[in-house]
């Protein structure tokens, strides 16, 4: 698997074509009454029909089976109660504290594959309703073989923490790494083998919409994460009649359907519905040359709008290795209370703002308007060094997930045996050094 050939078309929202075999693309028309060499097309739909030319998504595949030629789905019941798709009081709690996680264990011990290793960790709002957002965990130990996962309900960014994913889609297969990032959107077919054995990351999935790039304003037309550097697989297929499993996540559950052909018989595709790649190495950082913490938001790489301007269902945001250089700044992030829920999850390295306890692949919730900011070691440091420009975040990576819902918690999360109780101690030993009567 590892020595497969990977090859990609760059760019960012692009209308892409790609053929396997040359000459499988129609070159007039999307329909031909019979297609080159015998294949069927079929459309994949990001967005409604109707949606305006420049949010409007759709891919044209031609492949040797529709994809419809299967068996009926049946409920697919192993994991049912880790995968949430409705967020309320059934399913799911609210808390306000600030909650971390030492490292989701990988069940080494265990077979499970990227499907059977998904857990939710929380989530707002409803897939049925189009509306809201999830945060999921996956650990994984062995290859999907010849099982295809779909998911009806949102698109996927997913971050890889321990171990590259080799990801077979529709589209052709893309080679994700840790540093790395992927996204596969609603309804697109794919499976996950695992080059480098157990495997852990971290999923943002969104119910409505699809990631954009931010807007830039007046930092002009280049900078954070370039278009060009977004990278799209290429048409690749196969043509065999073994039995494959289709697993379909829908409205939160999991349903299985059999058939009898590879769902990767794609010959050739052309559109703007796409999977795509992404190195977090890549991303141009902006930042303060003088002085004062900017926020985050210069970090975004991604962003999934809602209709309110501004405000986003979730923005993906990195904290990547630059210089720092701000003069008389208290320079980690700061206290503060924010009116958007963070999650944030460690690729590798150490986070800017906490000494300890936050460890690649752990995890930190801090809900909307729930007080944090640096600990207690991060803020004397801080208050007492030098200001010389240096590096921050060097060999690290660590990312939020950007929320403007209140998200609520599973059961899985909540009760998690590697919930970190002691997290609130993290703060408590921040100096006080008020003097009323220092001028
Ligand atoms: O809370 C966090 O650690 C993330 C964060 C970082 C930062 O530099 C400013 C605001 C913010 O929420
Ligand atoms: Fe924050």
């Amino acid at each position: 698997m590892a020595s497969k050939q990977y090859t990609y078309q760059s760019g960012f929202n692009n209308h892409f074509s790609s053929e396997a075999l040359e000459g499988a693309l129609p070159t007039d028309q999307n329909s031909p009454q019979v297609c080159p060499y015998g294949l069927y097309a079929e459309q994949l739909s990001g967005t409604a029909f109707t949606v305006g030319r420049s949010g409007n998504q759709r891919t044209w595949f031609y492949r040797i089976h529709p994809s419809v030629m299967h068996r009926p789905f049946e409920p697919y019941n192993q994991n049912k109660h880790e995968l949430v798709g409705t967020f309320d009081s059934r399913t799911t709690e609210p808390t306000p504290t600030q909650i971390r996680w030492l490292p989701f264990a990988i069940p080494e011990s265990k077979q499970e594959d990227f499907v059977d290793g998904l857990r939710t960790i929380g989530g707002a709002g409803d897939t049925a309703l189009k509306n809201g957002l999830a945060v999921h965990i996956y650990t994984a130990t062995v290859s999907m073989g010849k099982r295809a996962f779909s998911n009806s309900d949102g698109d996927f960014l997913i971050v890889p923490q321990q171990g590259r994913l080799d990801i077979t889609t529709e589209f052709g297969p893309i080679l994700v790494a840790p540093n790395e990032i992927a996204v596969i959107q609603r309804g697109m077919r794919f499976s996950v083998s695992l080059p480098d054995g157990p495997s852990r990351g971290y999923i943002l999935e969104v119910f409505d919409g699809h990631f954009e790039l931010p807007d830039l304003g007046p930092i002009g037309a280049n900078g954070l994460a370039n278009p060009r550097d977004f990278q799209t697989p290429t048409a690749k297929y196969e043509h065999t009649d073994e039995e494959w499993s289709i697993i379909n996540k829908y409205q939160g559950e999991l349903f299985v359907a059999a058939q009898n052909h590879s769902p990767y018989d794609v010959v050739a595709w052309h559109g703007n519905y796409a999977p795509y790649k992404y190195n977090l190495a890549k991303f141009v950082v902006v930042n303060s040359v003088s002085f004062d913490h900017m926020d985050p938001s210069i970090f975004t790489v991604l962003t999934c709008k809602s209709t309110q301007p501004g405000t986003a269902v979730a923005d993906f945001v990195i904290f990547p290795p630059r210089f720092e250089v701000q003069q008389h700044t208290f320079r980690p992030p700061y206290f503060h209370r924010n009116c958007m829920s963070e999650f944030m999850g460690l690729i590798c390295g150490e986070y800017e703002a906490k000494k300890e306890g936050f460890l690649p692949g752990g995890a930190s919730l801090h809900s909307m308007m729930t007080p944090h900011g640096p600990d207690a070691q991060t803020v004397q440091h801080a208050t007492a060094r030098d200001l010389l420009p240096g590096r921050v975040a060097d060999n690290t990576q660590s990312f939020m997930f950007e929320s403007m819902f209140q998200l609520r918690l599973t059961k899985w999360a909540i009760e998690n045996k590697h919930r970190d109780y002691d997290y609130f101690k993290a703060w408590q030993s921040i100096p006080i050094t008020f003097n009323p009567r220092q001028i």
